[in-house]
């Protein structure tokens, strides 16, 4: 304990020689706590450190009073925004310097244009839901009284714009009432009149359900030459 106030009073003025700081007498301390080991080397270390930078800034220091800085040790303030910089369509980074207030780049840029897409305008009455109006309507779409079984040489004789069939996966459509509905135009269709469109209607828009679109228009099934 005595050492403790030793260390706290030495703490408290590193001027003053150790030796001369007056003895404290203490009464002898109960000592309650059996576990614990009392003595010297309990003295918690003076704190700030005897030898830290804090003690020694504090003691070069002549007195307590803030020093107050001059003009010329402040900080200068940040410079105006320049209002000059600010122009309308301005694109680019922001060069330094600049106000930070100019518009983002993005508000000012025009959107970049979608890709173009293979749609063409469909004429009037032709949309997705009057093709399945004329579905419904109960016409014979198909063209023919049965379902047939196709040749190869037979799918290749039904290839213009108003007798045009063909197969997708096996299954032989008449795509000649769809001509005018479809979304990618009459022209890419007619592609396929007369021979397997598998391969391009996959490439295309696999997402596709042909089976549920053409289903009215179903001719038949594919077979070989020597089946038929
Ligand atoms: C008879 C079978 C076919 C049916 C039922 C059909 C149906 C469709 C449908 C529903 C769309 C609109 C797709 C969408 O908006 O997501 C479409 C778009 C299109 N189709 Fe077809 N199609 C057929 C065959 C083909 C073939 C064989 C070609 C190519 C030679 C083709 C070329 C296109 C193109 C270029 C588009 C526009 C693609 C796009 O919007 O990105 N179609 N077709």
């Amino acid at each position: 304990m005595a050492s403790y106030l030793r260390s706290w009073l030495y703490a408290q003025n590193p001027n003053v020689d150790p030796s001369n700081v007056p003895s404290i007498e203490t009464s002898p301390e109960e000592d309650d706590d059996t576990e614990t080991v009392h003595g010297d080397d309990d003295a918690p270390p003076a704190f700030p450190a005897v030898n830290s930078a804090q003690r020694a800034a504090a003691g070069s220091q002549s007195d307590d009073i803030p020093q107050i800085l001059t003009e010329n040790q402040l900080m200068p303030p940040p410079p105006p925004p320049s209002l000059a910089a600010r122009r309308p369509g301005t694109l680019g980074v922001p060069s330094a310097g600049s106000s930070s207030l100019l518009a983002p780049i993005t508000t000012i840029k025009p959107p970049p244009q979608p890709a173009k897409k293979g749609k063409v305008a469909l004429a009037p009455g032709h949309g997705p839901l009057d093709w399945a109006n004329l579905k419904k309507s109960g016409q014979n779409l198909r063209g023919t009284d049965s379902l047939l079984r196709v040749t190869p040489s037979m799918l290749k004789e039904h290839r213009t714009r108003d007798d045009a069939w063909s197969s997708f996966s096996g299954k032989v459509y008449n795509i000649t009432p769809y001509l005018p509905y479809h979304p990618g135009g009459e022209k890419e269709l007619m592609r396929v009149a007369g021979r397997d469109g598998t391969k391009l209607f996959a490439l295309t828009h696999a997402w596709v359900n042909i089976d549920y679109m053409l289903d009215e228009c179903l001719v038949g099934f594919m077979v070989s030459e020597s089946a038929s």
